[in-house]
């Protein structure tokens, strides 16, 4: 067991970056992360900025897990990615798959505020005719009918691995599930925002839950979940928050250290920055190679954010380091 290290240490060589975007992803053009570094190596503490103290701490815990004990011992070498695929226009579609070369599964995301179903229908269609498997992502931007209706038409022309979170709520989830029964629905936002990340699983709202490092306090946090889940029947995707690729690198090894992983993980976000941390690890066959990551100095000071978002950023982590501490956290290896 690691006590946690005091807001002094944890905060000593933090450096705060923000990356720039290809895509606009999740109404985002540029991603901000504060990284630490401790005894086992970096961390990465990237809540999104709308997020209270609360959830952002479970973050902070995360960046202190990798940064002070580093990585679970890995069970394989390689894990597999999906590709990534944003509301972009279909014509868009070719361009953003180069970036993933040998995958063989896409997320593609769908229901974006301001776009038609069949802005999502013309948009998976170019999808299929380049990846064999596809999955899709709403974000809870659906109701149950909306659901139906779109479900029904995006499994006209082909299958779906998956659909992520269709609609917000749990009950919601339920009900999709009940309509859609060769429809599997996969919990995101049910599980990575949730108090009880298996009051959705209990429910009966998921087939499949997305699990991703930092939201749910680190790798083996993630770990513990996924074993919890599999007693359910429920298998884990490992996916990104859309962190740089310190934050990558904790969720491939969380990925590594997992005794089954049954889908392509959503790692592969890098590819959505324009510049990020550290030299881009390109998929090979579509498989990222399990290995540490480190910040590269010169890119790190080439993507600094400005003093006014850095001291943002320290105050934010000493809030959520102040949480901790009331929680009592600990580490366990
Ligand atoms: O799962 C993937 O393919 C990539 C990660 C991804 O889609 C996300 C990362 C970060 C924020 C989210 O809006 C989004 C998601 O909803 O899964
Ligand atoms: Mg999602």
């Amino acid at each position: 067991m690691t006590s946690l290290p005091s807001v002094g240490e944890v905060l000593a060589d933090a450096v705060v970056v923000s990356l720039p975007m290809r895509v606009r992803f999740r109404g985002i053009t540029t991603r901000e992360a504060l990284l630490l570094r401790g005894p086992a190596g970096w961390g990465e503490f990237a809540p999104f900025p709308e997020y209270a103290d609360d959830e952002a701490a479970h973050w902070l815990q995360s960046a202190i897990e990798d940064a002070w004990l580093g990585p679970p011992p890995a069970v394989r070498t390689r894990v597999p990615i999906n590709a990534t695929v944003p509301a972009v226009d279909a014509a868009r579609v070719p361009d953003v798959l180069a970036r993933y070369p040998g995958a063989r599964t896409a997320k593609v995301k769908v229901a974006e505020g301001g776009q038609t179903l069949d802005d999502d229908v013309a948009r998976v269609r170019a999808v299929r005719a380049l990846v064999p498997n596809v999955r899709v992502d709403a974000n809870g931007g659906w109701s149950v009918d909306e659901a139906e209706a779109a479900l029904r038409a995006l499994t006209a022309d082909g299958p779906l691995e998956y659909a992520e979170q269709p609609c917000a709520s749990v009950p919601e989830l339920v009900e999709v599930r009940r309509r859609m029964p060769d429809v599997r629905v996969a919990a995101d936002e049910s599980i990575r925002r949730a108090e009880d990340p298996l009051k959705v699983v209990r429910a009966g709202g998921a087939d499949v839950a997305v699990v991703k490092v930092a939201p749910l306090g680190g790798m083996r946090r993630l770990l513990s979940l996924a074993d919890e889940l599999s007693s359910h029947g429920v298998p884990v995707v490992v996916s990104s928050a859309l962190d740089t690729a310190v934050g990558i690198a904790a969720g491939v090894a969380a990925a590594a250290a997992l005794p089954e992983l049954q889908f392509a993980c959503g790692l592969g976000t890098g590819g959505l920055f324009e510049a990020d941390v550290a030299r881009a690890r390109e998929p090979v066959d579509g498989e990222l190679a399990v290995e540490a990551v480190a910040p590269d100095v010169e890119r790190v000071t080439a993507l600094a954010a400005s003093a006014e978002r850095s001291r943002w950023w320290i105050e934010r982590a000493r809030r959520c380091h102040g949480l901790l501490e009331q929680r009592g956290v600990r580490f366990f290896v």
